[in-house]
């Protein structure tokens, strides 16, 4: 898997605006690989001169092996599919493409659309939104599914634009060899356009669209502002 990472000329232009993270010095934290890490508890990158042992480096680290294929779908194109068994919490894929600005997004999508480009890959990320149709990774590959096995989490990366935030894919649980690598879209879109979901899975909702939740399912817990909280991102 190839990180081909563009920039395109509306992002960061200001310098001044760029997300710097401090080395996390906390003598409770051995290796930045949990909430005693105040950088991880606040979804953010290390530096790169963070300890030694600082595991908190995720848009650098490369992967020895890819667990994962691309390979096509009888009808949903192409997906991902794992390639050896998945650990629960392994992070697998930081979402990779152009990043362009909302107003460029919206633009793109009527661009697309007239020129009959089947799928829709745009992801919003923070203020500014991750457009891999033309340059991008394998995280575009990732199918929609009711009950998928990878979570999309947000991240502030240290040196990027500070409204800016990655999107990683980690495994919710244990994934054997084989299975379709998914992830819940709601495509938060117009909701008369109709996008069928095809995942096939019993509790399917039957779209990829955010559906709005049925008032008795309607949580009453508030987001704290606890730094722990994982935060969840969007499809656009
Ligand atoms: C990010 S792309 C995923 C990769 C895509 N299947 C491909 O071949 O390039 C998203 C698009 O895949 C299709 N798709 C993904 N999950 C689907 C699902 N559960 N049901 C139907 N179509 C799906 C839709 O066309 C959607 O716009």
């Amino acid at each position: 898997m190839r990180i081909k990472h563009r920039f395109t000329t509306s992002y960061c232009q200001d310098t001044g605006k760029l997300h710097k993270t401090l080395a996390c010095n906390y003598e409770e934290c051995v290796d930045c690989s949990d909430h005693s890490c105040p950088n991880v508890s606040r979804s953010q990158e290390c530096p790169p001169n963070c300890k030694k042992r600082c595991k908190n480096q995720l848009s650098r680290i490369r992967m020895n092996t890819i667990p994962f294929v691309i390979a096509e779908t009888r009808d949903k194109g192409k997906s991902l599919f794992a390639k050896t068994h998945i650990s629960k919490e392994t992070r697998l894929l930081y979402y990779a493409g152009e990043i362009i600005s909302k107003a460029e997004s919206l633009e793109r999508l009527t661009k697309y659309e007239a020129e009959g480009v089947e799928h829709n890959y745009l992801f919003e990320c923070g203020q500014f939104v991750c457009d891999p149709t033309k340059y991008g990774n394998a995280g575009k590959y990732a199918n929609n599914s009711c009950d998928p096995n990878l979570e999309t989490e947000q991240w502030k990366i240290h040196g990027t634009h500070k409204d800016y935030r990655a999107i990683f894919f980690t495994a919710v649980r244990d994934i054997p060899k084989g299975d379709e690598l998914t992830i819940k879209y709601d495509f938060e879109c117009d909701p008369s356009i109709e996008r069928k979901c095809l995942c096939g899975e019993t509790i399917c909702t039957g779209s990829l669209n955010k559906l709005p939740l049925e008032p008795n399912k309607r949580s009453n817990k508030r987001s704290s502002s606890g730094a722990s909280e994982k935060k969840k991102a969007k499809r656009l």
